[in-house]
């Protein structure tokens, strides 16, 4: 009859194997944009989130829609891309074992964090804000698109019926609403190196509970950055057609600087270029992703899929360098 919902149960949502969720090799191409909404809410079954936070099913669904809605079709930073971060951070979770350091306050926020984490995104980076200074920049001076993709994210969850949190506590709200904030920022690549040689120096000092406030943002921070690059872990083929839509985004903003600011782009922004990206993927592997995946998976062992893939990948984008 009318009334009856769609009752929210194993069989209408597919299983986790049938998206292959918990792979670290998960691709989405295949997927309908119907289907990216049903991997998600099945994500957030499998983390048991919907019966411990009471999230009714319909504003889940409704949630879900208007966060992928708030993505724009650019060419790298779209809804595609914020469902491969969230799937790496559930696999990080699950067959990565990460889940066994967090409560699940902290694993509602970490799936929350990937989805939201580029909402709005415009294809232009954090530069492009400041020597634009575009109304973003304006309104923050640092980590502009960021401190931007949290705003949305807020904007949503206080969206007549899509306030996933609604049932929590004030005081869980406030939680998770923080890990989100916190998680969200730590996306800005600007932040990694500072995070990282932190996070050595945790274990260095032989951390390994990560249980106190500081460490456990520190160490939500870093898994967020590695689900944010995890695209140069995928297998070849996969790497291959992302490369080129990150390279063709940012040769977007170049065309727009060159427009617009009458200025010459950065190399990896020139498309004059681009016969140097196969280079300048070594050098983003060996600066920003190999060490992040080495030292996360020397800790924490089960997420060595991450590291193994970029090394693969690695090999691939020499190959094509010479
Ligand atoms: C906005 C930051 C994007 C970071 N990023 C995430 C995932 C990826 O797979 C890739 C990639 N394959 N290549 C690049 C890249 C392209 C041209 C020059 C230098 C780096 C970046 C990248
Ligand atoms: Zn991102």
């Amino acid at each position: 009859s009318v009334d009856d919902t769609i009752k929210l149960n194993e069989d209408t949502i597919p299983k986790a194997e049938a998206y292959n969720l918990y792979s670290f090799t998960f691709i989405d191409f295949g997927l309908s944009d119907e289907d990216t909404c049903r991997a998600t809410i099945r994500m957030f079954l499998q983390c048991n989130l919907v019966d411990q936070f009471h999230i009714p099913y319909t504003v889940l669904c409704r949630w879900i829609l208007s966060v992928k809605k708030n993505y724009r079709p650019v060419k790298y930073h779209n809804w595609r891309h914020a469902l491969n971060v969230t799937q790496t951070m559930f696999a990080m979770l699950k067959t990565g074992k990460m889940e066994r350091f967090m409560n699940d306050l902290e694993i509602l926020g970490l799936l929350v964090a990937c989805l939201c984490h580029d909402l709005d995104h415009r294809g232009t980076n954090n530069a492009f804000q400041t020597k634009t200074e575009s109304p973003l920049a304006i309104l923050y001076t640092t980590s502009t698109m960021e401190h931007h993709h949290f705003d949305q994210c807020v904007m949503i969850l206080n969206s007549e019926g899509n306030n996933i949190f609604e049932a929590l506590n004030p005081e869980d709200y406030r939680t998770v609403m923080k890990i989100v904030e916190k998680s969200i920022l730590s996306t800005d690549l600007a932040m990694y190196f500072k995070k990282r040689s932190s996070f050595l120096e945790l274990i260095d000092n032989g951390e390994f509970d990560w249980q106190s406030e500081g460490k456990k943002e520190l160490l939500c921070g870093m898994m967020m950055t590695a689900c944010d690059v995890s695209a140069i872990a995928k297998p070849w083929e996969v790497q291959h057609k992302m490369a080129k839509l990150v390279a063709d985004e940012f040769f977007d903003q170049g065309d727009l600087e060159k427009l617009q600011l009458n200025q010459q782009p950065v190399a990896m922004m020139d498309r004059e270029k681009k016969d140097e990206l196969p280079q300048m993927q070594v050098e983003f592997i060996d600066i920003i992703c190999l060490p992040l995946y080495k030292v996360l998976s020397d800790t924490f062992p089960w997420i060595k899929p991450l590291y193994e893939g970029c090394i693969e990948n690695k090999q691939h984008w020499q190959d094509l360098a010479e």
